[in-house]
């Protein structure tokens, strides 16, 4: 490891090459190197941190928390709230520390890894050049291996008229300095669910929801998205369920940077006729990898596509395992805190491969049960397969569900609570395979159902697991309760 980490430092050669200094980057640096000797640098052309820190996860959370808040206090007789947008704002622009990563710098250099601002590409086995930002180019060389963890970018599909009416992007709703009156947002994901929760909590007044597919949150048990449907539209949102946009004409598109309005008034066509107008356009309708332009061809990799990758995270197809894939580009799951456990996976065997070793620390269980919450009102928590997943699996398939409002853990939340828990078991083995939380409160729960997945921990152990009370663990209780019932329903039927 480098005695004295720096930034450019004035060197060609390490043990490691990380290219994109996102969190997963940073863990896979400092994976590799910890207690093995070895050393290694971070390339990164933005901002070391990546886009979760700066335009991504902590802005939208920021954003999300104070809608949250304010939603609890209207739905608990006795408390108010009000919003100050530019108070939210404000803390929004603390949390990702108005756009300066040396908080980062001096977390790399202090765990003693070193930094070169620039844009990476292979040019061959172990070798990488960096186009700096004043465009100078340096060659760099790894002795052990190269991580690739560049990320992903916003998809913006081929609508006419869509690219030139400067849509914003995630990055523009996550980093907005206004409001603007009318939004259309083009997708029904996870994107667009929460930043329609923010946008609306804001004081967005027309907001429209534009995307195909029949529910909100697809991929997700479809209860789910039924709940933050019947939510938005409480709150007055539009939603366009099966639809897409056909044309978007704007006057005056123009860049005015990152979360300002970009241009005048955009008049959206719909497939079916209908025309909404507004002040800006959202696109949230899925990510590409950023695996393009990285010299991928060089190293017999196609580019473009995400990177295939073994269970120890090494870019299948790359003979002598020096190529590894972390995070989006690898397509695994786009989120934050797997490419982190991804890069945990891959620095580990990195430095046993150093040593001569095997490695041992596969990614394979913790992709048993990826975890997410997506922090809409109702919050939307889920580990491992849904119903229909796990049928698709071939796994013999038992569920239970229950409605979340029975709990005194949620009475006392919420004076008008929804929500709903479901469990997906594997009847073979009694051992949960998928579970799903959804309801105000539920994100930190998520962990236990992680817990149970990855464990395998049998039914009957569970009965053991006491929640407390009133607390909204007691899903669990409730849950295994009416799977009891329904199992002796069963069996007295037989
Ligand atoms: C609005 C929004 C909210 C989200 N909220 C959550 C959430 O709450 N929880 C969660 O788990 N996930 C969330 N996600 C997903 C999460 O942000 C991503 O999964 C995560 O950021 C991916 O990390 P990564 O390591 O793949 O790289 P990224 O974070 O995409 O970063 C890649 C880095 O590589 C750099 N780079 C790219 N190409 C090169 C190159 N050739 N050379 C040098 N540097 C390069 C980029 O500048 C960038 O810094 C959210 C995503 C969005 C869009
Ligand atoms: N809280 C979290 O964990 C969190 C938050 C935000 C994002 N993320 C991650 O970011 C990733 C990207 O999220 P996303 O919401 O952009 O993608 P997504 O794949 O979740 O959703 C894309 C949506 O856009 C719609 N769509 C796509 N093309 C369309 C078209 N031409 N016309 C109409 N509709 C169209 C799809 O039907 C879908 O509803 C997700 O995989 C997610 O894991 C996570």
């Amino acid at each position: 490891m480098s005695e004295t980490a720096a930034v450019d430092p004035d060197r060609d050669e390490w043990d490691v090459i990380v290219l994109g200094g996102a969190a997963a980057g940073e863990n896979a640096a400092l994976y590799a190197t910890q207690f093995s000797g070895l050393d290694a640098v971070l390339v990164e052309a933005g901002l070391l941190g990546g886009e979760c820190s700066y335009w991504a996860c902590m802005p939208s959370k920021g954003l999300l928390r104070p809608v949250e808040v304010a939603a609890s206090a209207r739905d608990l007789p006795g408390v108010s709230a009000r919003m100050d947008v530019a108070a939210v704002l404000a803390r929004r622009d603390t949390i990702v520390n108005h756009l300066d990563d040396a908080s980062q710098i001096k977390w790399a250099l202090g765990a003693g890894i070193d930094v070169v601002r620039g844009y990476g590409r292979l040019t061959g086995p172990r070798a990488v050049t960096v186009t700096r930002p004043d465009g100078s180019v340096r060659r760099l060389t790894a002795r052990e291996a190269v991580v690739v963890d560049t990320g992903s970018a916003p998809a913006v599909p081929p609508v006419p008229g869509l690219a030139e009416a400067l849509p914003w992007t995630s990055q523009d709703v996550t980093n907005l300095h206004e409001v603007p009156a009318r939004v259309v947002i083009l997708g029904g994901g996870v994107v667009a669910c929460e930043a329609a929760t923010w946008l609306r909590g804001l004081g967005v007044a027309e907001l429209t929801l534009v995307y195909r597919g029949e529910g909100l949150l697809p991929g997700q048990e479809p209860f789910a998205g039924e709940l933050v449907a019947e939510r938005l539209r409480r709150d007055g949102v539009r939603l366009c369920p099966g639809r897409t946009i056909a044309r978007v004409d704007r006057e005056n598109p123009r860049d005015t940077g990152k979360g300002w309005t970009h241009g005048g008034e955009v008049t959206v066509r719909l497939d079916d006729g209908t025309v909404v107008a507004a002040d800006e356009i959202v696109v949230a309708a899925g990510r590409v990898p950023n695996t393009g332009d990285l010299g991928l061809d060089s190293v017999g990799v196609p580019g473009g596509g995400f990177l295939e990758v073994d269970e120890f995270q090494a870019v299948r197809g790359v003979d002598g395992e020096w190529l590894y894939a972390i995070g989006d580009v690898c397509g695994r799951a786009l989120l934050t805190h797997m490419g982190k456990y991804q890069a945990r996976v891959a620095g580990e065997a990195i430095a046993a491969r150093a040593r001569g070793r095997k490695p041992e620390v596969s990614a394979e269980p913790g992709h048993r049960a990826v975890p997410q919450v997506t922090f809409t009102d109702p919050e939307v928590g889920s580990a491992g397969l849904t119903e229909r997943r796990a049928r698709a699996a071939g796994i013999e398939v038992e569920t239970v569900e229950y409605d979340l409002a029975g709990l005194a853990g949620t009475y006392v939340l919420r004076e008008d609570y929804r929500g709903r828990a479901k469990l997906v078991l594997d009847k073979e083995s009694d051992t949960i395979v998928g579970a799903t939380f959804v309801g105000a409160g539920i994100a930190e729960l998520v962990h236990s159902a992680t817990v149970a997945i990855v464990g395998r921990i049998p039914v009957a152990a569970l009965w053991h697991a006491v929640p407390s009370y009133p607390t909204v663990s007691e899903a669990w209780l409730r849950l295994l309760e009416t799977l009891n019932t329904a199992r002796h329903q069963r069996n007295q039927g037989a």
